[in-house]
């Protein structure tokens, strides 16, 4: 037992020892996988699909950067696995751990260099491409002053191209080399192929692909590659496992000749000994690596003073104001056509919004900075990106901005147009003076946020070129790829801007909102009252005996006869009042006395003059302005124009309508009728700042300011508290003592029987009484009795 024990005990260690062996193996083994790939057996490689001939997706993943990586996964049993990244994103999704390895054309550079670890694998360089019809054909970089160039963007070149424009170009007196860049390759040559640069600086196996598809278009002008450059597979920095394992397996490729196969697949080249020693030189030597993970502030600070980027700022807000502006206006104009009574109109406005609505604003740009590849004569404006954004920004907003009007147009009430048309204001008057500015005020807050949007949208301009904030940043961090630090200074500058808008906008919102005026004191008016006196009196132009005649007058709404064959004569001087029961008519017959609503058959004659009347089967208006300038309204609802004061309401249509009258009379005039109707001392005061009585009262004066030979009053009362009523009451009174001819439609029974010369009762569209009320009175008719005597008949003090 003893001895057991004894033998246990000498064998503990040794079986602990075993252990502790195998752990450390599987640790090792472990920590050896976990350093060369993040997924066990798996190769992730980041890559750029866009990018053709060197990787492109057809189906699955194609071009030398595939092939490569699959031999490369086959020699190193891991399955391979592409995450399609875009390039300019392509260093930091490695530094995140998205993937392994990246194989994307990636051109090698000190910046980068400072990043990542380079395997350089393939040298390439730049050609020029020219369009074939042109006899240009630069063999240097020194036949490139004063041309435009299309590049990709962060090309390895660029910074050699402002190189030559500095120091040959400027020398010789020539000008300078203008470099465009765009997102991809594609969009460069679309750039070369209508006429917006000159030249294309193409990598040399893409310019090789392109010349192979157009061939009958474009043309490499150079003999030989500008400035080689190393192409490297990337890895992190403390990943150098996994680059000498990538470097062995490539080593072996090029010994068993598999790797100059692929080579010649692609026409490439295996980088050259004296290329790969100026990059041990400029990439690893010079400069001290970044830390991985670090935030440079010192970089990021800098961006915050980067001229390029406050220039930018200037484009963005120009573009973004000039897009905004416009586009509120045409928007206003396709949401104006989509309320025409015309259908054609209508659909044209919304087929307008449908399109523009579904098109992506990027495709829309492309095509637009574009067109002249198939308008040539375009070019004279289009090769501009400024103007072709501004084009594309416009045509795609003004749909939104109409669909924003939209909503506020339908929020504007009727009776605003019809107060607009009884004053005489023509269809572009109305909506001048009355419609857009309380469209504009509705639509403010959301055309507001369309204007931030517009502020972001602006950054898709850049895909044509544009140096806006976006792209700035994009040139910046597609070289040095500091992407983090660059892009938190583009957002500042967007932050900013958008704050500066905003609060602006606010300002002007505020300027905007009545509501928010203080004209609550009752500001002394300076009149000389003597004077207002001299233009109080009401002066009749009467014309002939008779002020209004209908005859045989018929009104059809769908199939309900509204107006059966109604004829009545109104004498100049006289008061009428039409009562009769809801729905018999009454409000229809007094809208089709002043042209609100058409009549179907009869005539319409004021002063003699024929206003409605029947041509061709036809009813026609005739002097239509002239004679509604004839007629004074006033609505139920008052229908004062909220955003104008009581004065500014008063004054509108006589301003309008001008007469040769200078502003001062006129302004007299406005008093004159205020102070009529005892409304002077609220006269700055804004339509929302008064009660029902006092409104209805300033609508009376606003009808009386164009001097109207007819008055007509549609229940001047009948949205009034019954205290208010009396006080509209007597104005209208008033009126009929100075010998104001008045039609009333009105409830109010004991009001019509002492003011008015006749009354009219109708019933179902038809006149039933016309009589004089004292006879009215002694009806014998049970049905009129008894409307006359079911109404309460209140007891005014007028
Ligand atoms: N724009 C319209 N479209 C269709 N029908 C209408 C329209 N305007 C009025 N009507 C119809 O015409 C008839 C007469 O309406 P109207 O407003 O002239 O009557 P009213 O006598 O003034 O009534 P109330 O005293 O209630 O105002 C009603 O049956 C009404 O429904």
């Amino acid at each position: 037992m003893n001895n057991n024990l004894f033998k246990i005990d000498f064998l503990l260690p040794t079986v602990f020892f075993k252990y502790v062996c195998v752990l450390f193996f599987l640790i090792c083994n472990t920590t050896y996988y976990y350093a060369q790939t993040l997924k066990k057996g798996e190769l992730a490689v980041g890559i750029d699909l866009t990018y053709a001939p060197y990787a492109y997706l057809q189906g699955t993943p194609r071009g030398f950067d595939p092939d490569l990586m699959r031999l490369v996964g086959e020699k190193l049993n891991l399955k391979v696995v592409f995450k399609d990244t875009r390039i300019e994103n392509i260093i930091i999704g490695l530094n995140a751990d998205h993937y392994d390895v990246i194989a994307s054309a990636l051109y090698v550079n000190p910046q980068r260099a400072q990043q990542v670890l380079f395997l350089p694998y393939l040298q390439t360089g730049g050609v020029l491409v020219v369009r074939k019809e042109e006899s240009y054909r630069p063999l240097s970089l020194q036949d490139l002053c004063g041309k435009k160039i299309s590049s990709m963007k962060g090309a390895a070149w660029i910074p050699k191209l402002n190189e030559v424009t500095k120091n040959f170009c400027f020398k010789k007196n020539k000008q300078t080399i203008e470099i465009k860049e765009y997102p991809s390759a594609p969009e460069a040559t679309q750039a070369l192929l209508s006429k917006g640069v000159d030249v294309q600086y193409e990598d040399a196996a893409v310019a090789k692909m392109l010349v192979d598809k157009l061939g009958d278009k474009l043309e490499i002008s150079t003999q030989e590659m500008i400035d080689p450059v190393l192409i490297g597979l990337a890895f992190k920095k403390e990943n150098s496992t996994l680059k000498n394992q990538i470097a062995k397996v490539i080593q072996e490729l090029r010994n068993s000749g598999e790797y100059q196969q692929l080579l010649d697949k692609y026409n490439l080249a295996y980088p050259s000994q004296e290329l790969l020693n100026k990059y041990q030189w400029e990439g690893e030597a010079k400069l001290t690596p970044i830390k991985n993970g670090s935030f440079n502030w010192n970089y990021f600070k800098d961006q915050l003073f980067n001229t390029d980027f406050w220039k930018a700022c200037v484009i963005v807000i120009e573009l973004s104001s000039l897009t905004w502006c416009i586009g509120v206006v045409s928007g206003f104009f396709v949401a104006l056509l989509g309320q025409c009574t015309f259908s054609f109109l209508r659909t044209i406005s919304k087929s307008y919004i449908w399109f523009f609505r579904s098109l992506p604003l990027l495709v829309l740009l492309i095509f637009v900075y574009n067109l002249p590849q198939l308008w040539p004569k375009s070019s004279v404006l289009l090769s501009n990106p400024f103007i072709s954004g501004l084009l594309a920004l416009v045509l795609s907003e003004t749909a939104y901005m109409a669909e924003i009007h939209r909503g506020a147009l339908q929020a504007i009430p009727k009776g605003q147009y019809e107060a607009g048309k009884v004053l005489g204001l023509s269809y572009w008057g109305v909506m001048r003076i009355i419609i857009a500015p309380q469209t504009f005020k509705i639509a403010l807050p959301a055309l507001a946020n369309q204007y931030v949007t517009i502020i972001k949208l602006t950054s898709l301009v850049s895909v044509i070129s544009l140096t806006e904030i976006l792209l700035v940043g994009q040139q910046l961090y597609t070289r040095n790829f500091l992407v983090m630090e660059t892009l938190l200074a583009v957002a500042i500058y967007y932050i900013l801007i958008v704050t500066i808008i905003t609060w602006i906008i606010n300002r002007f919102e505020e300027k905007f909102d009545v509501h928010k005026k203080n004209t609550d004191t009752d500001e002394t008016i300076q009149v000389d009252y003597e004077k207002l006196k001299e233009y109080s009196n009401i002066k009749n132009k009467n014309e002939g005996k008779i002020a209004l005649e209908l005859k045989n007058v018929k009104k059809v709404f769908g199939n309900t006869l509204v107006l059966n064959d109604i004829s009545l004569s109104v004498p100049w001087g006289k008061v009428i009042s039409i009562i009769g029961p809801s729905g018999s008519g009454k409000s229809t017959l007094l809208r089709s006395i002043n042209g609100l609503e058409s009549i179907d058959t009869g005539d319409i004659e004021m002063g003699g003059l024929p206003f409605m009347f029947k041509n061709n089967n036809k009813i026609k208006k005739s002097n239509k302005k002239l004679q509604v300038l004839k007629i004074g309204m006033v609505f139920q609802s008052y229908n004062l124009f909220p955003h104008k004061t009581v004065l500014e309401n008063v004054m509108l249509a006589p301003l309008y309508h001008k007469k040769n009258k200078d502003q001062e009379l006129i302004r007299i005039h406005a008093l004159a009728m205020l102070e009529k109707v005892g409304m002077l001392i609220h006269a700055n005061k804004y339509p929302h700042q008064l009660s029902g009585g006092q409104q209805q009262r300033v609508a009376i004066a606003r009808a009386l300011a164009i001097q109207p030979s007819i008055m007509l009053f549609d229940e001047p009362t009948s949205a009034l508290d019954p205290e208010l009523v009396q006080e509209v009451l007597k104005v209208i009174k008033e009126l009929s003592n100075e010998g104001m001819t008045m039609i009333i439609v009105t409830h109010e029974m004991k009001f019509a029987f002492e003011v008015s010369d006749r009354i009219v009762f109708m019933e179902s569209g038809q006149i039933i009484y016309n009589e004089d009320p004292q006879q009215m009175k002694k009806t014998q008719d049970e049905r009129l009795l008894k409307f006359i005597g079911n109404v309460a008949l209140v007891e005014y003090n007028i």
